[in-house]
């Protein structure tokens, strides 16, 4: 199939973006693209692929931006229930780590997934996966969390899993049985960290053996933060996890300081997300290593809060930064990247072609995937949208609409 008469083909060529480097869209006026067996064939001007390839079935893309689908670097995708209760306690006045300290938040949603059937789960899941799809995120990490036991992590586990294999949105599985203390130990992280390490990671590793197939292993994060992993308990256990062969991540920064960008940073962790309340040393640290630096802006945007990641201050020091949605029942349901990109417009202050590159190319890189996503090369896998603009710059000027006009994942056209 000929992709062509596109106003611009974003291509992003050339990887990762690291530092001022980010926002090199690679921009083919009256651009086209072949797509063939699910790949990128060709790239290049309307003229050109039209006289190589005459005969190929054409797709009229009508004066209008094709794109790399987004990667969606950060979700918790898999849960039950919602938290719209806990939304208006905040507006009337209770912080999230209040409400969290009181047995609300993140082990109120546990309770829900806990009791909800892999049938549930995946009703509601794929529901959120579909409106992903529809506002063109092709690929998306998507997390465990809500089990807070072995059991039930590996239940919510399967459902990604099982998920992924329908075709559709592509998901990058992540364990996070360290996302919360729950109820049960809630007076002694360090027991229930202990059980992560002895417990839950040998439990996942053996499962993986039995049910990932040819999978790589997936990813294993921790929340190191106050009020749930301290920062020498997140180190136990991703220092666990890298034993085992398990590629990290973590959560970090998000209201207080505690150093876990540094830790990412000296383990080689993919990324560490969040990083609003991350110190110039931190910084530093992302900077010197491959460690992706992930904003979350719909999450203080979700909790109201001023506070923001310090992008510009990543890049400044040679950073590879990346966005991501955070999609999760607390505190930012948001199944779209074009919001994202909005919100790191003017939040992160980043240009629409920085924010654009932060939500393709880069986040692949956040994922481990930027081999195979995130641009539009020869022999990628051919993931791409249609918007109904002609300038890209819409992204980000524009919001609260759906300007993905068509969605294609490994070279189909996915139902509108
Ligand atoms: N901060 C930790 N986890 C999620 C929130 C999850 C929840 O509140 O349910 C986040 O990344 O924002
Ligand atoms: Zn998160």
């Amino acid at each position: 199939m000929l992709i062509h008469s596109a106003s611009q083909l974003l291509t992003l060529p050339g990887g990762p973006q690291r530092g001022r480097e980010l926002g090199r869209l690679g921009i083919i006026p009256n651009g086209a693209v072949l797509v063939r067996g699910g790949k990128i064939a060709a790239v290049g001007s309307t003229a050109e692929l039209r006289a190589d390839f005459p005969n190929e079935p054409a797709l009229d893309a009508g004066g209008k931006v094709v794109m790399p689908g987004f990667v969606d670097p950060h979700t918790h995708l898999v849960w039950a229930g919602d938290r719209a209760a806990e939304f208006e306690m905040r507006l009337e006045g209770k912080t999230y780590l209040e409400i969290m300290a009181a047995g609300g938040g993140i082990v109120s949603t546990v309770r829900a997934t806990r009791q909800a059937s892999l049938e549930t789960l995946k009703d509601q899941t794929r529901a959120r996966m579909r409106s992903l799809l529809r506002h063109g995120t092709t690929t998306a990490e998507a997390k465990t969390g809500y089990g807070l036991e072995t059991q039930s992590e590996l239940h919510q586990m399967q459902v990604l899993l099982e998920l992924d294999a329908e075709g559709g949105l592509e998901l990058v599985p992540t364990f996070l049985g360290a996302h919360a203390i729950p109820q049960e130990t809630k007076d002694n992280p360090q027991a229930f960290t202990d059980q992560v390490v002895s417990e839950m990671l040998p439990a996942l590793h053996a499962w993986w053996q039995a049910h990932g197939g040819q999978r790589p292993l997936p990813y294993v994060d921790v929340f190191c933060e106050t009020g749930a992993f301290s920062l020498e308990q997140s180190r136990q256990i991703l220092t666990a996890a890298k034993a085992l062969g398990f590629p990290l991540k973590i959560h970090a920064d998000e209201f207080d300081n505690l150093g876990g960008a540094s830790l990412a940073a000296e383990l080689g962790a993919a990324s560490a997300d969040h990083l609003v309340k991350t110190s110039a040393a931190d910084i530093a640290a992302l900077a010197r290593s491959n460690t992706v630096a992930v904003a979350l802006p719909c999450t203080p945007f979700g909790l109201a809060d001023p506070h923001y990641t310090p992008a510009r201050a990543i890049l400044e020091a040679d950073g590879l930064l990346a966005v991501a949605s955070d999609i999760n029942p607390g505190t930012a349901w948001c199944e779209s990247m074009q919001f994202v990109i909005a919100l790191a417009c003017r939040y992160l202050r980043l240009t629409p072609a920085q924010a654009v590159a932060a939500a393709t190319i880069n986040a692949a890189a956040a994922v481990g995937r930027a081999e195979r996503v995130g641009s539009l090369e020869l022999g990628k896998q051919a993931d791409l949208l249609i918007l109904s603009v002609d300038d890209y710059r819409h992204l980000g000027y524009r919001f609260g609409t759906n300007l993905v006009q068509t969605v294609i994942k490994r070279g189909q056209i996915l139902p509108a």
